[in-house]
């Protein structure tokens, strides 16, 4: 699914009407149904309703929605931020066609006390001031409507965007300014739905409706899309004559003296995630505490010198024993910089052709050294968390964080990689210059573990997909917050471990990102 700009979005409502010949009263009628559908769904006891609507197509919406939610014997009162007389357009027909339902009160308001008055007797808000139209700052009684907003404590459902936030934005948060518990936005999300954190809690729902507008009319010059529609590939029933051998054979190397942890996690985290056949090669003196987490795993030792890998590995032909037969090769986790590590790495990383994911200290093994990292048509893949990113680029984490997308663009496109560039909405950035963005993932994935998991479903999914690298990425990458998102409702995002969302990957897999209406949960979970 693509992410569109404000701009974006009125440009292909215009062309579905003009080149495509639906009215823009019928966007409206669907985009205000598809509103009071979720309102009943996710507030089925809320009797007593209101729709804060303003003049535009915003407001417009909140009189469709109004008008349904009425039909079904709600009381439904529509508070209109301004006069009737000044309604235009499909707003006005939206609001003609509201007059007809008389269940439904409006009033028109033009004080803000009488604006705070009217909120305080109700079940649920639905929040249409204003959408994508508006140029910030919001003035007038639009943005006392905000403020008041922020400070009730009634469920709000916001029509395209809490009211005031700027669609165009792509910062994370705006505090206190905005407050919703669910937004519905219509046709494809916008960077602010994406980007931001639109919703109260950690898990509100932000869903996007599909309102008839033809997918040829859907445009955006951005190059950025969302990663969960990826996870289809990951739908597919296995063959019923499926054999091990059908879904790759993952090596991964890692682990150092002390850390043996890592790299059980990645490889039991490849084992769940679907690869066929998984070994872990790591230095003998820990590769009996390895075995141990996993029965199902494969071993082999590697020469070790300072407790980390040694460089004789690559001279004595052990590895090219062990590469025979493998998929996928993932290199880091628990690795260590120790020693010969590094070294290792990059001679590695130059003498194999195979897809490689390269993660944690595999990746500060190239700090320095970037000129080393290219893809070159064989898939590989760099999982770093900021502080790496930061390491390989020679700046600091506050600069990375400031410039994520252009940076992982950038990145990307010169080394023909791919870049997993984690964190507060993880980035997938492709070789050809596309990027995709992850909304999955929660406060517990904040934990030791967390990105070696990952590296191993990354890995599986490679090994699964591997000629469909974009697609096998994006979705690791979606799997992995779903399952975090799974483990955190089971449990507390306090105490979710990183092997736990392991035990939720399950729920990951079996989840249909369109809900029973059709609508698409960018964010939160759907029964
Ligand atoms: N264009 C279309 O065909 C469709 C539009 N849709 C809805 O229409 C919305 C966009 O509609 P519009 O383009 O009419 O814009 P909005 O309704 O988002 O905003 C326009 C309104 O905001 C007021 N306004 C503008 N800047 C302001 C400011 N700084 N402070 C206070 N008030 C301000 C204007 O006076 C006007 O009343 C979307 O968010 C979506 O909800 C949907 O109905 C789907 C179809
Ligand atoms: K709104």
């Amino acid at each position: 699914m693509k992410i569109l700009t404000a701009a974006e979005m009125s440009a292909t409502d215009r062309r579905s009407s003009e080149e495509f010949g639906i009215p823009l009263t019928d966007l409206m009628e669907h985009a205000g149904a598809a509103v009071a559908a979720f309102c009943l769904r996710q507030y089925p006891s809320a009797t007593k309703i209101t729709a804060l609507c303003g003049k535009g197509n915003n407001g417009g919406d909140g009189f469709v929605a109004a008008r349904l939610l009425g039909q079904t014997g709600r009381n439904v009162t529509v508070l209109l931020l301004g006069q009737i007389s000044k309604l235009k357009g499909e707003a006005a027909s939206a609001f003609a066609h509201l007059r007809t339902e008389t269940a439904v009160h409006i009033l028109e308001m033009d004080d803000e006390p009488a604006l705070a008055d009217a909120l305080k007797h109700t079940d649920l808000l639905i929040d249409a001031v204003v959408g994508t139209g508006f140029r910030p700052p919001l003035r007038g009684l639009a943005a006392a409507a905000q403020n008041i907003l922020a400070q009730s404590n009634v469920p709000i459902v916001a029509i395209d965007l809490p009211s005031g936030w700027d669609a165009d934005s792509t910062e994370q948060t705006s505090a206190e300014a905005f407050r919703a518990d669910a937004v519905v936005t219509f046709t494809a999300p916008k960077l602010a739905h994406v980007f931001g954190h639109l919703t109260q809690r950690t898990f509100g729902p932000v869903v996007v409706a599909e309102i008839g507008s033809p997918t040829q009319a859907v445009q955006s010059t951005s190059h950025l899309t969302w990663a969960g529609t990826s996870k289809a590939i990951a739908e597919q029933p296995r063959n019923a004559n499926s054999n091990k051998g059908n879904f790759g054979h993952v090596l991964l190397i890692g682990g150092s003296y002390g850390k043996a942890g890592a790299p059980s996690m990645s490889s039991l985290a490849a084992l769940r995630a679907g690869a066929g056949l998984v070994t872990a090669a790591v230095p003998e003196s820990i590769l009996n505490t390895v075995a141990l987490t996993t029965p199902e795993l494969m071993m082999a030792p590697l020469l070790e010198s300072d407790g980390a890998v040694a460089l004789a590995n690559l001279e004595n032909g052990n590895l090219d024993k062990l590469l025979k037969g493998i998929k996928v090769l993932a290199v880091g986790p628990g690795l260590s910089t120790d020693g010969e590590a590094p070294e290792f790495v990059r001679r590695l990383v130059a003498q194999t052709t195979l897809p490689i994911v390269i993660d944690a200290d595999a990746l500060n093994a190239f700090a320095g050294h970037t000129d080393l990292l290219r893809g070159n048509g064989r898939a590989m893949v760099l999982t770093p968390h900021p502080g790496e990113m930061a390491r390989l680029l020679g700046k600091t984490v506050k600069e990375v964080e400031a410039d994520r997308l252009n940076l992982a663009r950038a990145f990307s496109t010169k080394h023909h990689l791919t870049l997993v560039l984690k964190g507060w909405r993880t980035l997938i950035a492709h070789p050809d210059g596309t990027v995709a963005i992850n909304t999955t993932g929660n406060p517990a994935m904040a934990k030791g573990g967390s990105g070696d998991i990952l590296t191993g479903i990354v890995a599986a999914m490679l090994a699964q997909f591997p000629n469909d690298v974009a697609r096998a990425v994006e979705t690791a990458v979606y799997l992995h917050g779903l399952a975090a998102d799974f483990a955190a409702h089971a449990m507390d995002e306090h105490t979710v471990l990183a092997t736990d969302t392991l035990a939720h990957l399950t729920n990951a897999f079996r989840y249909r990102i369109k809900d029973a209406d059709g609508l698409t949960w960018l964010t939160g979970i759907h029964s």
